[in-house]
């Protein structure tokens, strides 16, 4: 398992401002997704701010408002580019389902049922994602002590079980609106999600 490719991506941030990623590949990645890593900013030697973010095409690609998803990207693209900071895009969709099985959820959701019931509903485990990978790739870039920007305590748990330091959490933004917050709450209630309630209910 090791770095394979590192390129220069120039990207253009949410406030039109352009900014500078180092993005790499990788070789022998033990799921043989295609994981990919950015770096941005100049980030902490000792403790660096890193995000672990799960794919989602409809919320990254398409602005998708069932999820928190793009908001939560483009706010930790933004923020690695002032504070640095490295992103692992995870190719883990739907919490490892797939696309197509999670478009098989959203329709459950639409007859009533909460995220995870529907994951549960179709025969799956509430939430498939393995951190395995992202522990590797964190290895290769030479980060075993890091700062994790994340809500959800899963994450922290198991890079912890595969063996990498985190430092200590750093919570995401709250980005509620009418179709996402039945989402929202179920992960706080369900899968403990450390997402502050009281913004959540102040908002639309
Ligand atoms: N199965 C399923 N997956 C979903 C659903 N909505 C979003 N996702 C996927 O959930 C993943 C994001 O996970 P979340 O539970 O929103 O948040 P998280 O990454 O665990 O936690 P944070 O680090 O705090 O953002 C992405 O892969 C999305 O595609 C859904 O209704 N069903
Ligand atoms: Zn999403």
């Amino acid at each position: 398992m090791a770095i394979r490719t590192t390129v220069q991506l120039p990207i253009i941030l949410a406030d039109g401002s352009e900014a500078m990623a180092e993005m790499y590949s990788f070789s022998g990645l033990a799921d043989d997704k295609e994981h990919f890593a950015l770096k941005l900013g100049s980030p902490d030697p000792q403790h660096p701010l890193v995000r672990l973010h799960s794919e989602c095409v409809t919320g990254d690609a398409l602005g998708s408002a069932r999820c928190d998803c793009g908001p939560q990207l483009q706010e930790a693209l933004s923020l690695f580019n002032k504070e640095g900071g490295y992103l692992l895009y995870l190719r883990q969709e739907g919490r490892g389902i797939g696309l197509y099985e999670k478009l098989d959820a959203y329709r459950l959701q639409e007859q009533g049922h909460d995220t995870f019931t529907a994951n549960l509903k179709l025969g799956h485990n509430v939430d498939e994602r393995d951190y395995q990978a992202a522990a590797d790739i964190l290895n290769a870039l030479g980060l075993n002590q890091i700062m994790l920007m994340t809500n959800n305590p899963d994450k922290r748990q198991q890079l912890e079980n595969a063996g990498i330091q985190v430092h200590g959490t750093r919570p995401t933004g709250v980005f509620a609106n009418r179709h996402n917050h039945l989402y929202l709450q179920s992960k706080i209630q369900r899968a403990n999600h450390q997402i502050n309630i009281d913004e959540l209910l102040t908002k639309p």
